[in-house]
């Protein structure tokens, strides 16, 4: 039996509200051709999910954590900009009790990483901490999309010995990108951040790719200087400044000391 040292617990008492929210069970999906997806991240007070680029800033509580490894238990991928890859050297796997490598034998059951890193910067090694899971049977390796940059062959091989690969693309078109994602089999896709990738994600021609928002709310201010999540502004016909993104159906669930906030994204809305 895997071990289930480490293993995080998620009260069944806390999944019930919350699957309404998730990707249905049946691998279904609003976009045939596309995997359904959740923006989740973690942020202070002052809209900051690290206190600068390139340090690891814990903000989530431990109840407000289990549930983001509860998310990533519920979908086939997670998705990180290369600017996370090197501030924070991520595990990126799923630690809940029961999933493969923590109680469970089924190593599918962890999600796949998904690095943006368009000009291959990201320097991994067998170090990383994604190939140390790996190693241990506690989950896979990353598939890294790239464009302009080939690749070098060191790399490629490290990453191929793991079982992740590269995805070229022309561009980094977010359309273009989930295709791309379901085409290579996730039926799901939680995108964990950072800032550049959540404030591109939430840009008016994107915004609509978006199923879910599921944010922690951690009761903390970072202060200035933080890695902030802070959208570009839309305007509307007459170029009077509006909000850059709102959301619908929302609800609000208290986790330990954070909050955590769930909608859908409003499109075409201007309030
Ligand atoms: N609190 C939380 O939940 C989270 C916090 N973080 C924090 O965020 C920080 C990293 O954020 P950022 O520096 O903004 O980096 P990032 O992780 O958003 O990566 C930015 C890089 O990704 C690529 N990229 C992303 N979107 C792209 C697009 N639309 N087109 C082309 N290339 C694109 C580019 O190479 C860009 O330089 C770290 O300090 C990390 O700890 C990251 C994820 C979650
Ligand atoms: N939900 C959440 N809360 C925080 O406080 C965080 N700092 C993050 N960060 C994200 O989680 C990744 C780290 O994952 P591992 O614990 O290494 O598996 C980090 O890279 C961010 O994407 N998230």
């Amino acid at each position: 039996m895997a071990s289930t040292r480490d293993a995080l617990e998620f009260p069944e008492s806390d999944k019930g509200f919350l699957e309404c929210q998730l990707p249905p069970k049946d691998g279904s999906t609003p976009r045939p051709d596309m995997p359904f997806t959740t923006l989740t991240f973690a942020t202070s007070l002052d809209s900051s999910l690290a206190l600068s680029p390139g340090a690891r800033t814990v903000l989530s509580g431990p109840q407000s954590k289990a549930m983001t490894h509860y998310l990533r238990s519920r979908h086939d991928g997670i998705l990180i900009g290369v600017g996370t890859a090197v501030a924070d050297d991520p595990g990126l796997n799923c630690r809940i009790a029961g999933v493969g490598g923590y109680g469970g034998e089924n190593l599918d059951s962890q999600p796949r990483p998904i690095v943006i890193d368009p000009s291959a910067r990201w320097d991994f090694s067998e170090d990383s901490k994604l190939f140390q899971l790996c190693r241990q049977g506690r989950g896979r390796a990353p598939w890294i999309v790239t464009t302009r940059q080939k690749p070098s062959a060191e790399k490629q091989a490290l990453l191929e010995k793991y079982g992740g690969k590269f995805i070229t693309l022309e561009e980094i078109d977010w359309s273009v990108l989930f295709v791309a994602l379901r085409s290579n089999g996730l039926r799901s896709v939680m995108i964990e951040g950072g800032a550049h990738v959540i404030n591109s994600l939430l840009e008016p021609s994107n915004m609509s790719l978006i199923d879910r928002v599921i944010v922690t709310i951690a009761p903390t201010w970072l202060g200035q200087g933080g890695v902030v999540v802070s959208p570009p502004r839309r305007f509307d016909t007459e170029g009077k400044a509006i909000s850059a993104a709102r959301l619908k159906n929302v609800k609000w669930y208290p986790f330990g000391e954070d909050v955590v906030l769930c909608g859908q994204i409003r499109v075409n809305d201007d309030v």
